[in-house]
């Protein structure tokens, strides 16, 4: 079980994250959904430690995680938002990097490895510079090295972003067959439709703020008739002016 209490975080003068209160439980894939900036991929990286808490405390099976760091960052599988892969690796020059800094042997990894591989269709590709990958073959790359050790939690920032609609559909079988095993499968995602799909509980962020959290299918019984798309637009709020789209189009005809 993962707690957040309280939780926020400040960049200076930017309150990014605001007093946010939730709990995962193992066995459940749970979606973080909210516009561009409210606040999905600060929480994320609160929960995998690469930043500090302005205020506020997650803890991890009872553990409270500034102060079981390094214990619980093991059980944990991260995918950020942008990866920051060294390009000119190769791709099992980068997975063995992975498994060397998070002391995996090689006879331990070496199947599973084989398989996410497999999986993801990059055999032909395991000794290419990752410098030569398109969008999506990086994605796979940094998928695959993630989730090399099989640890409990995964959490994954957008991790569908990239893929092709193969991968994305293997992705999801990956994440519900870990979430059926009792593990944890944390994400974000702005693909409503892969939200309603996978997510047995949600948390939408607004501007830093928790507006909701609880099932999808309480929220979709909430709002009968509707989908999660429409419920979520509602909820969310529209940012921008959707005049603009008229005006836009209407110059370029003039
Ligand atoms: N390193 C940083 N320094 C300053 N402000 C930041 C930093 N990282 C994020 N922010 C700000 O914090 C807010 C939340 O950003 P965050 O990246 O958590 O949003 P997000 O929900 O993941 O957005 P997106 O869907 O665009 O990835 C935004 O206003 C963003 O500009």
């Amino acid at each position: 079980m993962i707690e957040i209490s309280d939780l926020s975080k400040n960049y200076g003068t930017k309150q990014a994250l605001q007093h946010l209160t939730l709990q995962i439980k193992p066995g459940e894939i749970f979606g973080f959904l909210g516009h561009n900036g409210a606040g999905k991929s600060t929480t994320i990286k609160n929960l995998v430690s690469i930043i500090e808490p302005t205020s506020g405390s997650i803890t991890v099976d009872g553990l409270d995680l500034a102060e079981h760091r390094q214990e619980i960052k093991q059980k944990i599988a991260y995918v950020p938002d942008t990866p920051d892969i060294f390009l000119q690796l190769t791709a099992m020059e980068y997975w063995n990097l992975l498994s060397s800094a998070y002391e995996l042997a090689e006879k331990d990894v070496q199947a599973r490895r084989n398989k996410l591989v497999a999986l993801f269709n990059m055999a032909e590709h395991v000794d290419e510079t990752m410098a030569s990958f398109s969008h999506g073959m990086r994605q796979k790359a940094v998928l695959i090295g993630a989730l090399l050790s099989d640890p409990d939690i995964w959490i994954l920032d957008e991790p569908m972003q990239g893929l092709d609609p193969q991968a994305a559909y293997d992705l999801k079988q990956l994440m519900k067959a870990h979430a059926q095993k009792g593990k944890t499968v944390i994400f974000s995602t702005h693909n409503l439709d892969t939200a309603q799909q996978l997510c047995d509980e949600l948390a939408i962020l607004k501007t830093g703020k928790l507006i909701y959290n609880g099932s999808v299918q309480d929220l979709l019984a909430q709002h009968a008739g509707k989908s999660l798309e429409e419920i979520y637009l509602e909820m969310a709020g529209r940012q921008g002016d959707s005049h603009l789209v008229d005006d836009i189009e209407g110059d370029t005809h003039e």
